[in-house]
């Protein structure tokens, strides 16, 4: 058979696939829609309903990864379904997701790997806006920066929780690529200014130091917005991710300056709803300690003996008196767990204050 011959036979098999495809997804969507009918006809009076269950989409995407054969790998065809499950929630109620703008920015892609692209996204100039957009009931669901695998913490996000009562529903892992950008009409002998966020800058301080040593680096308020400026300044240059540079319009001097190539940021979803357990969840908490010897012992003990893993703890200045501090703890479980149950009972008598931020499925993709 000829080349030509065996395309067309192949792609009358893929039409044929396709079409199949679409009915499947159709029937899907349908289905969803029957579930938004159903959710609304059980509520109880006053009650509104929960459209978004991030508990059954960490479900669905891990049976789906689960069964998957090849050849696409199981990040790619997770990554299919949580946008076939994004287009079938909003059917249901479409979302509004608040992240930490301008548009180009990490956050912003954390934010649809997360909830997928049929959500209605809304940038926030400032990390603490997320949260009162939150409060306020302007959006569903924020999305925040909490920490970068090289540079440790994002504070505002941490003392933001202290001044806003809200609940962690999600986290999200992105792989941080950044590049040297520069806009047409800039050489790269001439470059006198490379602009990017603070953390970003951190990131690469050994690349810039090696290629860039006597070269201002300007820290901005995103590396979206360091794209935007470079795209009308010449001579200067930003660091930024991809969709930066895309939506920019920016060519890349060099590729992947991070200096650490497994450089990655964690992201919080923030909102309102309280999620149930999966089996396989983590949960935040804010505990206080009295300033007294042997206090951090005393908090660490608990998850010790119960064999409950620690993911993460991170001090932060407790903005009620100087000098005393806060500490913010990531486990495995869930609030509702039995054994984490006793662990919390155990710590509320030794601590000053606890909270729980909330628990929610360990991120899936
Ligand atoms: O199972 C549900 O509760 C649904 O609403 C359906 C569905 C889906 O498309 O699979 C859609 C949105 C939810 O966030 C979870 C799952």
């Amino acid at each position: 058979m000829s080349e030509a011959d065996q395309l067309k036979a192949l792609r009358v098999r893929i039409d044929s696939l396709d079409e199949k495809i679409l009915e499947l997804i159709s029937d899907r969507a349908r289905c969803a829609q029957e579930v938004a009918r159903v959710k609304m006809l059980n509520l109880q009076p006053g009650e509104t309903p929960v459209f978004y269950r991030p508990e059954r989409e960490a479900w669905v995407l891990k049976h789906i990864m689960e069964l998957n054969k090849g050849p696409l790998d199981n990040e790619e065809m997770a990554r299919l379904f949580r946008e076939i499950m994004s287009s079938c929630l909003a059917l249901e109620q479409p979302l509004k997701v608040a992240y930490l703008g301008p548009e180009g920015t990490f956050t912003q892609a954390a934010a649809l790997k997360h909830f997928g692209a049929s959500v209605q996204s809304k940038p926030m100039a400032a990390i603490d806006e997320v949260f009162r957009e939150v409060v306020a009931g302007a959006v569903n669901f924020g999305v925040v920066p909490v920490e970068n695998s090289t540079e440790g913490a994002v504070s505002h996000t941490l003392d933001s929780f202290l001044e806003h009562d809200i609940v962690i529903c999600g986290e999200v892992e992105l792989r941080i690529h950044h590049h040297l950008l520069i806009g047409e009409n800039t050489k790269s002998a001439n470059i006198s200014r490379i602009y990017s966020h603070a953390q970003s800058l951190a990131q690469c301080r050994k690349w810039l130091d090696a290629h860039y040593p006597n070269v201002e680096r300007v820290a901005v308020a995103s590396n979206a917005e360091a794209a935007k400026r470079v795209k009308s300044e010449w001579n200067s240059a930003a660091i930024a991710g991809d969709v930066a540079a895309q939506l920019y319009g920016l060519s890349k001097l060099q590729e992947k300056i991070e200096d650490r190539p497994d450089n990655s940021t964690r992201f919080l979803m923030i909102g309102n709803q309280e999620v149930p357990p999966t089996g396989d969840d983590k949960t935040s908490i804010i505990v206080s300690m009295s300033n007294r010897p042997g206090a951090l012992h005393e908090l660490l003990v608990p998850f010790h003996a119960n064999g409950i893993d620690l993911t993460r703890i991170e001090t932060r200045p407790s903005r009620s008196g100087k000098w005393t501090y806060v500490f913010f703890i990531d486990f495995v479980g869930h609030h509702q767990d039995p054994l984490v149950k006793a662990v919390l009972e155990q710590l509320s008598q030794e601590a000053v204050a606890l909270k729980v931020l909330g628990s929610y499925p360990k991120a899936v993709l």
